[in-house]
Formats: C-alpha cells, structure tokens, sequence
C-alpha cells in the first residue's frame, strides 16, 4: 500500500479534486480490474476513450481517479488527478507504486526494427552463462531466473512492467534485459524506468500503420535514447543510416559497433556458412553457433552491451560462443531426406531480405529456395507489396499464404501481396491461403538439397483469426509434413 501523493512524485499535475492523502491499494488502466482502494488511470487509446469508464472503475472500488479531462460528475470520496498526458503519468505512477523497482537492478533495454528479441536473448543467456540471476522481457517470453512467464506483447503495459520487475527484484534477480518496442515508447510504457544500458539495432521499414511516418517512427526510437540517464551507456550501429542519429541527443556515454567502419566494438566476418559465424571481434577470431550477417550485427551489439557492463571480453566471447538464438529465429532443420527447413521470425522487408540473402550465400550450388510467406492483419500495409517482390527475387518458388489476418479478409490481405510481383515474380509464385496446406506444398516441391523458408510466424505457437487465436506452429506443420510425404 502508499499514499497517493507518494505515487504521484513526478506526475505533471494540472488539477486535483480531493485529498491526496490516501492510500492506494491497486493500480489500473483498464476499468474492469479496478479492486477496492484503486487508482484508475483514464487513457484515451485507438479504440476506446478510458474516460467512459470512470464511474464504471469507481463502482468497481476505484478511490482515485488520474484523468485528462475532468469528469462532469464528481463524486465524494473520490480523489480527481487531472494530469496533461496520461500515457506519461502511467508511466511515473507504474514506478512509484512498485517502488521503483529498476533502480534496484541493472536494466539494459534493446530497440530497432529487427534483432531486439535476439539482442535481449543473448543477454539474458550470456549473463546466465556468467553466473548471474537474470531477468528477461521480450516478445517471445518473459523469464524470471529459470522461470519462463508468457508474454502478450513485446513491451508489457507501464504496470505490468513495473510489476515484473518488482517481481524479478524480489526474486533475486542482478540484470534484466528488456525489448522495448517503438510503440511501447510511444506509449510512454517505458517511461520511469531507470535504465543501465540501451541499445539500437536498425530501422527500416514497420509499424507505418501505427506510426504514420517514418520520421515519427525514427521519433519514437530516439525518444528511449533521448531521456537515457547519464550514468547508461548507449550502443548503436553506426552501419546503420540512422544509427548516429539515435545518439545526437542523449546525454548517455556513447559507443558504437560496426562491421564496415571504425567503432568501439569494430568486427569482421570471416567465415559465414551453415555451421556458423567466424569472426575477428576487436582483433580476437571467434567462432559463434548463430548464422547469418545480420546475426553478427546481433552478437556485436551484446558484446559490447557485457564489455559496458564491465564484463571481462575474453569470458564474454568463451561463452558467447557457446550459444544458440531465440527461438524461431533462423531455425534450421534437415529432414531425413535431407531437405533443409528454416523457421524465421521475418515479417518486415528487411528481415525478409536478409534471411534470403543469407540463404544465398550459404547455398553451395544448384539448391532450390522455396519461400512460403504472409502478412499479418491489422498491421502496416504498405509492407504486403514489398514482401511478396522481396521474397521472389531471392526464391526459386513462392508460396504467399496467411500470417495472422486478424480481423481482416485473408484474401484482401494476399491480393495485396500479388500486387507487388513483376512478371518474373508473378511467374514463380502461387496462393494458398490455408498455411498449412501452403507448408505441405513447399514439402511437395522440395527435393534433397532444397532449402524450405518458412518466414513470418517465428516461435508463434497460434494464428489468430478473428479474434481468435487456433493452435498453429510452423515448425510443428514442417515436422508433420516431412513425415507425411517422406514415408
Ligand atoms: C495499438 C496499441 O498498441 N494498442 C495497445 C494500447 O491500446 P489502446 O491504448 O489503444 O487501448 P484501447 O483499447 O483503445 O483502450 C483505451 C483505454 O481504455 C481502457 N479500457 C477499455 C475498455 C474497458 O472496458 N475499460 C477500460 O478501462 C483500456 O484499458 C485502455 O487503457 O494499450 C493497450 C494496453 O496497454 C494494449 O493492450 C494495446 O495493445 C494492442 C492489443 C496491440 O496489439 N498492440 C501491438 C500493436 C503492440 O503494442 N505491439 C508492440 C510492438 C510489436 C513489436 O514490434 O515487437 C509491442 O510492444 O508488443
Ligand atoms: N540485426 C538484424 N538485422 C536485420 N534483420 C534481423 C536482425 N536480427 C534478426 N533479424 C531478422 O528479423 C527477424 C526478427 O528478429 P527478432 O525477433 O530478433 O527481432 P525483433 O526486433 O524482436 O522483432 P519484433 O519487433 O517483431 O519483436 C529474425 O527472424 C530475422 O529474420
Ligand atoms: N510484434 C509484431 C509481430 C508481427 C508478427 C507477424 N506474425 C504478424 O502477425 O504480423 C507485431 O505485432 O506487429
Ligand atoms: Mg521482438
């Protein structure tokens, strides 16, 4: 329990309608888990308004109210927080009531478009590897120590956040390493948080439709390095076009890593094949288990995340080397009659690419590339055009078939995929809408060499259709389809 003016250290405060000298039991953003004692934070969101919900989360027990806009009906013995953005003052608010809880742990947090669930994972397994108790937050898992918790979303709610790592303080827990999402910034889910460390991976093209711009896109990422405190460090990829950019402003120490050109943490790619990644990382040569240029990129990053985190580099390269990436990322299986099967988590253009374009270099000679790919609902459109082209250019055959439509028309979404083939594209490709049947028809055509991708739903254990998520998992359907059509 605390006092609500103790909660609202911070908060830009506009009005207040009653005492602040209360005791708040819970905290809420959504009115139907208000408990007696609660403080209901009104957010005015995309589909609803969470001011229309106010008398509802005070019938329920809610004793204080933070709002943007004051009620017309004030009741007694209800305490009214008018703040400017509420969003802000979720944030603020998440932190008090837990106690602040990342000032009591290391906190590093990842952004860019692709590799934060990467970037996040190897952290979390590298500082593991180095005896520590850690805490993970990402879009495939949350983990406590060994404890693995489902995650919802990539960046949890500013009170479910706050609660886990209270969670992971209490637990014992050293180090947490957090994917934050640029929507998640956006939507101040981050804000309070004491951060050690961030890091930026890329930014290409996603989230438009959320965005609208690519410059508030960029906005949004900068923003997490913007309000850095001065004792983090800040990592970017300087080979990326806006990696410098994220550090303009940040009053952060400031490091780079690059594959290209000089930086703090400076690599180069030795050997890139299918059993791995040979690399020279600041003048040591290193062998890694991961696959691909971009992984390379990845594991830079969390080198030098350990070396700013005063890790000893030799020990963080031993166990670095060591280990495998997130689930669903680049999962690579060769079936009995050896044909080659990857699960990829791609579901932008640029992830899109550089898988296919790391399939390309490891072929040896006249393997097919089969690509069986979708895109999500209710998601930026303006990727659908690009990512049918991107996987045609790069495959022998595609098949476009159904990601996770959500509430939209599977067909609607497929037709504008077809709509960004060439004529050479249109000519490899075909639709089928069903996934699994599309999986079954890449095993089809598949000979022994042939490499299968299968790119969108990564570690993604449902497809959700309407509302409702049904059982599916690409690895799974490979699985049961090599078996099948092997006998
Ligand atoms: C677009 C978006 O990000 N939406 C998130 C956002 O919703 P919103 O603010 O628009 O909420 P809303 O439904 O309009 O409701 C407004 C307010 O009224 C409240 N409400 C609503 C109904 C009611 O009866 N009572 C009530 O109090 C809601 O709790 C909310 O506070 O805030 C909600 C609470 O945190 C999230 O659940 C919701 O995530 C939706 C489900 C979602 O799909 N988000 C995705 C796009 C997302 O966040 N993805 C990112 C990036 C993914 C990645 O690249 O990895 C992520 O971090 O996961
Ligand atoms: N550094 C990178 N640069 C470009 N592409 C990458 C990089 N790392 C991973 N990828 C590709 O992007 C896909 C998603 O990777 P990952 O899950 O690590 O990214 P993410 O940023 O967490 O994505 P999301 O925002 O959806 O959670 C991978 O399956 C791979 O195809
Ligand atoms: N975190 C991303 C995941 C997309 C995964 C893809 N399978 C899809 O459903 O579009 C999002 O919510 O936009
Ligand atoms: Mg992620």
């Amino acid at each position: 329990m605390s006092l609500l003016q103790d909660i609202l250290y911070k908060v830009h405060l506009e009005q207040v309608i009653g005492s602040t000298n209360i005791e708040v039991t819970n905290v809420q953003l959504d009115s139907r888990k208000v408990e007696s004692g609660g403080l209901f934070v009104a957010i005015k969101g995309a589909i609803s308004d969470g001011h229309d919900f106010i008398g509802k989360a005070i019938s329920l027990g809610a004793t204080s109210i933070v709002c943007e806009d004051m009620p017309a009906e004030i009741k007694e013995n209800v305490t009214y927080v008018q703040v400017k953005n509420s969003h802000e003052a979720l944030g603020y608010i998440a932190n008090n009531f837990y106690d602040n809880p990342s000032q009591k742990i290391k906190l590093v947090g990842v952004t860019g478009t692709n590799g934060k669930t990467t970037i996040a994972t190897l952290l979390y397994k590298l500082f593991t590897g180095l005896n520590y108790k850690c805490g993970l937050v990402s879009t495939v898992q949350n983990i406590i120590g060994t404890k693995a918790l489902a995650a919802e979303r990539t960046t949890p709610d500013a009170v479910s956040l706050c609660a886990l790592i209270k969670q992971m303080v209490d637990e014992g827990c050293q180090y947490v390493f957090m994917e934050s999402s640029s929507i998640a910034i956006d939507q101040d889910r981050i804000t309070g948080l004491d951060f050690d460390g961030a890091l930026f991976s890329n930014l290409t093209l996603d989230h438009l439709d959320y965005h609208k711009t690519f410059d508030n896109y960029l906005k949004a990422k900068k923003k997490f390095f913007d309000e850095l405190p001065a004792h983090a460090f800040a990592i970017t990829n300087i080979d990326d076009k806006n990696g410098g950019v994220m550090l303009q402003n940040t009053v952060a120490k400031k490091y780079t890593y690059s594959l290209k050109t000089l930086a703090d943490f400076k690599g180069r790619i030795l050997e890139n094949s299918l059993t791995g990644l040979e690399m020279l990382i600041n003048e040591t040569e290193v062998h890694f288990r991961l696959i691909g240029e971009f992984n390379a990129y990845n594991l830079l990053a969390v080198y030098g995340a350990a070396v700013c985190l005063g890790e000893p580099k030799d020990e963080v390269l031993r166990v670095l080397s060591m280990l495998s990436g997130a689930e669903g990322r680049f999962d690579y299986h060769v079936s009995s009659s050896k044909i080659i099967s990857i699960v990829d988590y791609a579901h932008t253009p640029d992830a899109l690419e550089n898988v296919l374009s790391t399939i390309k270099k490891l072929r040896k000679g006249s393997e097919k590339v089969i690509t069986v790919v979708g895109c999500g609902g209710d998601r930026d459109h303006s990727k659908r055009p690009i990512m049918a082209q991107d996987a045609a250019n790069q495959s022998d055959q595609v098949i476009l078939t159904s990601d996770n439509p959500r509430s939209e028309n599977p067909y609607t979404i497929l037709k504008e995929m077809e709509a960004g083939l060439n004529s050479a594209g249109k000519r490899k490709t075909i639709t089928i809408e069903d996934r699994k049947e599309a999986i079954k028809a890449a095993v089809k055509f598949a000979n022994p060499g042939d490499i299968i991708l299968v790119a969108g739903k990564g570690h993604e254990k449902y497809q959700e259709i309407n509302g409702v998520k049904h059982h599916f998992d690409d690895k799974e359907v490979l699985k049961e389809m090599f078996e099948l059509l092997e006998k």
